[in-house]
């Protein structure tokens, strides 16, 4: 058989799975539509998503991956066919730290996909009120490890917001050389943000020593920068590559090995358990010797794990210090509800942010 036909024949195998795929995902959408007329009937509020759901439905189908598909690549795809069942029950309205083309924005992609409706808002302060407003149903911002260096401004806002986290996102953070010029050697300056300069500091030395370097406010908007610019590059995402029309010239120019940063999902909801979830409180105790101890104690007593700790300076003037605590499992499992009741004991406030499926992939 020559190529051409053996082509021909693998290519008509090919439309014949299309077909089937096509009509899967149909049905699959009119059982999700039957979801949502369920839910309705039974007097449901609210937006139809359900994180505790969708992070299962993942799993599930990760574990039951026969391959050659990576489960990062099935994670994704289901993630754009529930995201797009979810849009046909009601859109979902996203608010996310932008401007568009931001790592945040990523975030919010990789947690609702592509079936939401962002809105890219200034400031984290922004995002908070949109969701506690009930402008957006969902709120995407930075914690850990943050590009945009606004982590700690996000820990302080949950003290004067009723929001709960009812997701996280962890996204590995790749910086790009951007620009509307075909080569390297024609790029005079670089625009972006200050931390992605410092990921990039080596490679810069190395491959643009003369290059004049521009802190900006964002990578996103170092890349609009450098769409009107001549002769300028951006360094940021690959979304912003997109969003502004540039040619990737380098990719995945930072320094070091995998650079992860961290963002929550904050709403309204209280995400069931899943099994695999995380919770994150905010404790305090008045300032005593072994206080911090006495606080943390009972979770060592009920097996559970503490998965990362932050102390911030309080500033009510009651307490010192305010830590901010996640632990491993949910507020609805036993040992984590046993060690909570015993905490409220010690501690002067105690306040839970959330419980929340733990970050898929
Ligand atoms: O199972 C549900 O509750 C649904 O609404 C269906 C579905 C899905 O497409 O699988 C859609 C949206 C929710 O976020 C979770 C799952």
């Amino acid at each position: 058989m020559s190529e051409q036909q053996m082509l021909k024949q693998v290519r008509e195998r090919i439309d014949a799975l299309d077909d089937q795929i096509l009509s899967l995902m149909s049905e699959r959408a009119r059982q999700a539509l039957e979801v949502a007329r369920v839910k309705r009937a039974a007097g449901e509020s609210g937006d139809f998503y359900r994180p505790d759901r969708e992070a299962e439905v993942l799993r599930r189908l990760c574990d039951a991956n026969p391959g050659p598909l990576s489960n990062d690549t099935v994670a994704l795809l289901f993630r754009e066919i529930m995201s797009a069942c979810l849009a046909l029950q009601q859109p979902l309205k996203v608010a996310y730290l932008g401007p568009e083309g931001t790592f945040t924005e990523a975030a919010a992609i990789k947690q609702f996909g592509h079936g939401m409706v962002g809105q890219p808002l200034a400031t984290i302060d922004h995002v908070f009120r949109d969701v506690e407003a009930g402008t957006a149903h969902y709120g995407v911002v930075p914690v850990e490890n943050s590009t945009e260096g606004v982590v700690t401004h996000t820990l302080d806002r949950f003290m004067s917001s009723p929001l709960q986290i009812i997701g996280e996102v962890e996204l590995v953070i790749h910086q790009n050389l951007l620009s509307n010029e075909q080569e390297r050697d024609a790029i005079k300056r670089v625009f972006s943000h200050q931390q992605p300069f410092g990921q990039c500091r080596a490679w810069l030395d190395a491959h643009l020593p003369h290059a004049e370097r521009i802190v900006v406010s964002s990578t996103a908007e170092a890349a609009r920068m450098a769409s009107e610019t001549p002769a300028t590059a951006a360094i940021a995402s690959d979304v912003a590559a997109e969003r502004y029309g540039l040619n990737v010239l380098d990719a995945n120019i930072e320094d070091g090995a995998v650079n992860t940063t961290r963002f929550l999902v904050i709403g309204n909801q209280s995400p069931s358990s899943t099994g695999e979830d995380k919770t994150s409180l905010v404790i305090s105790r008045s300032n005593q010797p072994g206080g911090l101890y006495r606080l943390l104690e009972p979770l060592s007593r009920q097996g559970v794990n503490m998965s990362r700790i932050e102390s911030r300076p309080s500033r009510q003037g009651m307490w010192e210090y305010v830590f901010f605590v996640d632990l491993l499992g949910h507020v609805d499992d036993e040992p984590v509800k046993r060690a909570l009741e015993e905490i409220q004991q010690q501690a002067s406030l105690l306040k839970v942010l959330g419980s929340y499926p733990r970050a898929a992939r």
